[in-house]
């Protein structure tokens, strides 16, 4: 099938190259013209696994074309994958979105089916038939086109994996002639992820916008319930990862996104909550339990600082912190509302330095703290990007992990105390087990797994849980 996609950030560049690797000819429309040259040149604006040898081989087998120009595009399957970001309110902007779907009808020639892809707030599928329909009025054109929702619900580090192999594939359609024209497509376009296990669930597009809402408010208020658990348990010295593995047996409950940590972020959750949050109160329904979820989760992305604070003092003057891990989560380099820079922001505001250490997310973390305002260019030259994990320990007074990498996991904890000026480590993904690091002669700050609970474990002889982190 011919195909084009409106946007080339994680969900256009992923949906284009995906769907090329699915045997379509794909062209990917980005308005960027920057990224447009990186693309142009080879190279990927974005971290992600696996994404690159996708995009290099289906372009070389000559499946997936890279363009600024919309002219190419006059594919039946027009996919909008374009940013929705949140407006002074916290709704989001579907501007983008509308932006496409204008684009798609100045240059409709014959059936189109528009599909969007992007987070957008309910009834947004109508907006997109009013705006196509206005520009083809304007043209005089009685051209029949379909609108579908079609939400992706892809986790960046892992989103080749989750587009090929969907938990499911969520499309709500209109009803009448077109929309039934619009599933027969779909419905051979996505053939190949159905074939071995049906995955599609079909509904009309109003359901679908929000089931994707949902589904991120879903997961949000896990994390956040866990988090508040965690804190209670630090209180009461129980164990959060026992409790963890105690609830998450219950198969209504599972394991999954209950991991206990140093709070949330990313492009999603904190952007989708506020935009559901938003369209709730304006339906006349505020959503009060997820008002508490996103304030959960602020609280939390401050724990660790307030930690470090407590422990040294008000005023960090003459302390040095390594922080490892930047990114929001691992095997990215997206730092959108990371942990890391709340943490960062807090140690340079109380005036100590900072030694930093990412895989791959130097470059975007740098960028976002120098947009910090309450970081002037004093507190940023306290900032030191490290070229190693062990080489950030040089002289600091701690470690505080923030991302769980996996290279992260399994420090030479020998060569971490020879290189700290105190062996202490505050464990914002509760990576490490408190035991093994009593053992090793480290103060070790977890998120819920308090010292009094590790005695109790210990001296009734109890199995270990698992190691934490959601991306063991
Ligand atoms: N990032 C994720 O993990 C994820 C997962 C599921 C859903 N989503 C949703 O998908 C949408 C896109 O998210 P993203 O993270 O890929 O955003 P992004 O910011 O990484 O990429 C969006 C791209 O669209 C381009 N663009 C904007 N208007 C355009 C236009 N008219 N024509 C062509 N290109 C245009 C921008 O230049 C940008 O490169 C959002 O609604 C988001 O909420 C994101
Ligand atoms: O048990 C857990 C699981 C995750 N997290 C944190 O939650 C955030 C989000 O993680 P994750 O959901 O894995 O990454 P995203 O790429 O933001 O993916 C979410 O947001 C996407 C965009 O809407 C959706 O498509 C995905 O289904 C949804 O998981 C990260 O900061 C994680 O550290 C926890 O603190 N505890």
């Amino acid at each position: 099938m011919r195909i084009t996609v409106f946007g080339a950030g994680y969900v256009g560049l992923v949906t284009a190259a995906c769907l090329a690797e699915l045997g379509n000819e794909v062209l990917c429309l980005e308005r960027d013209p920057a990224r447009i040259a990186l693309l142009e040149r080879g190279q990927l604006p974005i971290h992600e696994p696996g994404l690159a040898e996708l995009v290099t081989a289906n372009v070389g087998a000559g499946r997936l074309r890279f363009s600024s120009d919309a002219d190419g595009g006059m594919a039946e399957l027009q996919f909008i994958a374009v940013g929705t970001p949140p407006d002074e309110d916290g709704a989001a902007d579907v501007e983008h979105v509308l932006q496409a779907a204008r684009t798609i009808a100045r240059r409709m020639a014959g059936f189109q089916v528009i599909v969007t892809k992007s987070t957008v707030p309910i009834g947004t599928a109508e907006r997109v038939r009013a705006a196509v329909q206005q520009e083809l009025d304007a043209r005089g054109s009685g051209l029949s086109f379909a609108v579908v929702s079609n939400p992706e619900f892809l986790k960046e580090g892992a989103a080749v994996h989750d587009f090929m192999q969907p938990d499911r594939i969520v499309l709500g359609v209109e009803a009448g002639t077109a929309g039934r024209r619009a599933a027969a497509l779909l419905t051979a376009l996505y053939e190949p992820l159905n074939r071995h296990h049906p995955r599609t669930v079909w509904m009309d597009t109003r359901s679908a916008e929000l089931t994707k809402y949902a589904a991120n408010a879903m997961l949000a208020t896990r994390i956040s319930f866990i988090n508040e658990m965690a804190n209670l348990a630090d209180l009461i010295g129980a164990d959060i990862e026992a409790v963890r593995c105690g609830i998450g047996a219950d198969q209504r409950i599972g394991y999954s996104f209950l991991y206990a940590g140093c709070g949330y972020g990313g492009s999603c959750f904190p952007k989708d909550l506020q935009a559901l949050g938003r369209l709730a109160s304006e339906a006349g329904q505020p959503l009060r339990l997820l008002r508490a979820v996103e304030a959960i989760n602020n609280d939390q992305k401050l724990m660790l600082g307030q930690r470090i604070l407590a422990r040294f003092g008000d005023d960090l003057h003459g302390h040095v912190f390594a922080v490892w891990g930047l990114a929001f989560k691992p095997d990215t380099d997206d730092v959108r509302h990371a942990s890391a820079l709340v943490l960062i922001g807090q140690l340079l505001r109380a005036n100590a330095c900072v030694a930093v250490y990412d895989p791959v997310a130097h470059a975007t973390a740098r960028r976002a703290l120098e947009q910090d305002r309450s970081l002037g260019p004093e507190a940023l030259a306290r900032l030191r990007y490290a070229s190693d994990p062990m080489n950030a320990l040089q002289g600091a007074d701690a470690l505080a992990i923030v991302t769980e990498w996996k290279q992260f996991r399994s420090p030479d904890w020998r060569q971490v105390k020879a290189l700290l000026r105190q062996p202490v480590v505050f464990d914002g993904r509760n990576l490490f087990e408190p035991r093994l690091m009593a053992e090793a002669g480290i103060e070790h700050h977890s998120i819920g797994r308090p010292p009094r609970a590790r005695l109790a474990m210990a001296s009734a002889g109890a199995a270990l849980p698992a190691q934490g982190g959601q991306n063991a």
